[in-house]
């Protein structure tokens, strides 16, 4: 009995050595030479308590103690980021061989096809090849300057902005998000579908219904991001059915439009974005990434990636006229004098002769990194840098943030003037320094030229017919912004179904009288400015 007691301890003495040793084993292995981690992780949920609801201003702050490499542990994971221009450039351009790939996260997986488009695709031929055409195809379709550019489609659009804008009258302060919601996702439809939608419609409460119930299931979702294991746990998980579902509607509707567009595709004329994938798909040797099923996701990061991005941003630079009224007048007073009376809105020619409007926008850029850790990178291979091992599939955050307000080569950085970017000359200066909006190296955003001729036609345009101010009295608006850094793709996710419902179903436009839906609070990939209602008047 004596003998069996003691060889029962034994057994169970050793079983617990053995995972003490199997989990100080795994624990050594993972911190094996990675870059220095700030004090205050705890177990299971790492800093995500001290990241708190601004992590990128956190991540700064850390940048002073622990340098311009260091390791936060996201949950229990290890997360690599990179602050200031000169690591975020030695990694992404002359490491690019090594950090160009994108990490295995879970719900980044689920909303991307488990790599089927392009943004979270990894980085191999498949991506190489996806990547490839939709560059092609946008520049076909008119992402660039010169004849056959886009650039008639976004004045059309400017120009149906402010005839809307001017058709709601001055009367009542608001907020302008759903009307440049419409102006921007129907220049990526008329690149996808050939096609504009109209703003009258009035289904527009069934629309809410949508965007609730995919709002509803958006916060459990997003811990699975940092704790994948939720998936299995029942009702957590049925968030994951909810979006599963609602993704199957998109792509449905988006495979009606396929079908639609293949009855009447002429190879030698394409239309838009579908009809050169699907000349692409038959003229081809047929390869892994060009199946119809990659289509529709990657027909999905155009919009997630080129909507709200643009959106975002233009709300922060109305934000900033009005929180600045003197540049606003600056930018005006420019418009004024090389537009002269002209009632049409800008064009891309009359950019060279509007430096303070494009140093403008430039400083809007600066001032409000609207993805402020970029995309999530990995290294493809365990890889060396800066004398760290950083294991294949580490997550990597090149935080544009820490360039954009360095203070080393932005002086005051949270003064809003827009002269940073004008030489001595007057003239913009071109690739300023630790400036990277759009992120550099193999990643850096696909859409850069197309978002670029949008802000500089919808903000000229903007600025040129109407005066934005706070109603006399309203309290002084915050610019911090809200931002969530755990669950982005699922926000996009929430954004592309959210437009792509819209536009099976609807085109919109608000009740009379019926107040703008507040997009405070919202979580998402992009730093997103407080809900401002500003009174807009015609010039
Ligand atoms: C102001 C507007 C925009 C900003 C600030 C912006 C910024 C960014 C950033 C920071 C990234 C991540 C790059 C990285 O991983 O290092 C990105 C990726 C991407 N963007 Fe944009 N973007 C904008 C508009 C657009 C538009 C209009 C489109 C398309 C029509 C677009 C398509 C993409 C795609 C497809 C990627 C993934 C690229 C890849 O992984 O290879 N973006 N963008």
């Amino acid at each position: 009995m004596f003998s069996a007691l003691w060889s029962e301890v034994t057994i169970r003495t050793i079983a617990v050595f053995g995972v003490i040793f199997l989990t100080l084993l795994v624990f050594f292995k993972q911190r094996k030479n990675l870059p220095p981690s700030p004090r205050g992780s705890w177990p299971v949920v790492g800093h995500l308590l001290s990241l708190g609801r601004a992590p990128h201003l956190k991540l700064t702050e850390w940048r002073k103690q622990y340098g311009d490499v260091y390791t936060v542990r996201m949950g229990m994971e290890d997360v690599v980021v990179l602050n200031g221009y000169r690591a975020i450039k030695e990694a992404l351009v002359d490491y690019k061989d090594a950090f160009s790939s994108r990490p295995n996260v879970y719900v980044l997986n689920l909303v991307s096809g488990f790599g089927k488009e392009i943004a979270i695709s990894k980085f191999n031929q498949a991506y190489l090849e996806k990547r490839k055409f939709a560059y092609s195809a946008l520049r076909n379709l008119g992402m660039r300057m010169g004849p056959g550019s886009m650039e008639e489609n976004i004045r059309d659009e400017a120009r149906q902005l402010c005839l809307k804008l001017s058709e709601q009258g001055d009367a009542k302060p608001r907020d302008i998000t759903d009307n440049l919601t419409v102006s921007v996702a129907n220049i990526i439809c008329s690149m996808v579908f050939g096609k504009r939608y109209d703003y009258d419609d009035e289904k527009f409460l069934e629309l809410s219904k949508i965007v609730n119930k995919l709002v509803a299931s958006v916060g459990s979702s997003q811990l699975m991001t940092v704790f994948p294991f939720l998936r299995f746990i029942p009702g957590v998980n049925s968030t994951n059915r909810i979006l599963l579902e609602c993704i199957e509607d998109v792509h449905e509707f988006l495979r009606q439009e396929i079908t639609k567009h293949r009855e009447t595709l002429d190879n030698e004329n394409p239309r838009d974005f579908i009809d050169l994938i699907l000349t692409e798909l038959q003229t081809q040797e047929k390869t892994d990434c060009f199946t119809e099923e990659n289509i529709v996701w990657m027909i999905q990061d155009l919009f997630v990636a080129g909507i709200e991005t643009t959106i975002t941003t233009l709300r922060w630079g109305l934000l900033y006229m009005v929180l600045c009224p003197e540049e606003q007048q600056k930018v005006q007073a420019e418009l004024d004098s090389v537009l002269g009376t002209d009632h049409d809105v800008p064009t891309l020619a009359h950019r060279s002769q509007l430096p303070y409007t494009e140093a403008t926008i430039m400083e809007i850029q600066r001032i409000r990194a609207i993805v402020p850790l970029s995309a999530p990178h990995a290294p493809n291979e365990d890889t060396t840098f800066r004398g760290y091992d950083i294991p294949a599939g580490t997550q990597v955050f090149p935080s544009l943030w820490s360039a954009n307000m360095d203070p080393e080569f932005w002086p005051n950085p949270e003064k809003f003037d827009p002269r940073r970017f004008l030489d001595s000359d007057g003239k913009v200066v071109t690739r300023p320094e630790s400036f990277m909006p759009f992120s550099t190296g193999r990643r850096v955003c696909l859409g850069e030229q197309l978002a670029k001729m949008e802000l500089f036609l919808l903000f000229s345009s903007l600025l040129k017919h109407f005066t934005f101010k706070l109603p006399d009295g309203a309290a002084a608006r915050s610019t911090d912004g809200r931002r969530v850094c755990i669950g982005e793709q699922l926000s996009k996710m929430e954004l592309f179904l959210l437009f792509s419902s819209l536009l099976k179903h609807f085109t919109f436009k608000l009740p009379e009288g019926a107040a703008a839906p507040s997009t405070d609070g919202s979580l998402g990939l992009t730093l997103v400015p407080p809900s401002v209602k500003m009174c807009i008047s015609r010039r």
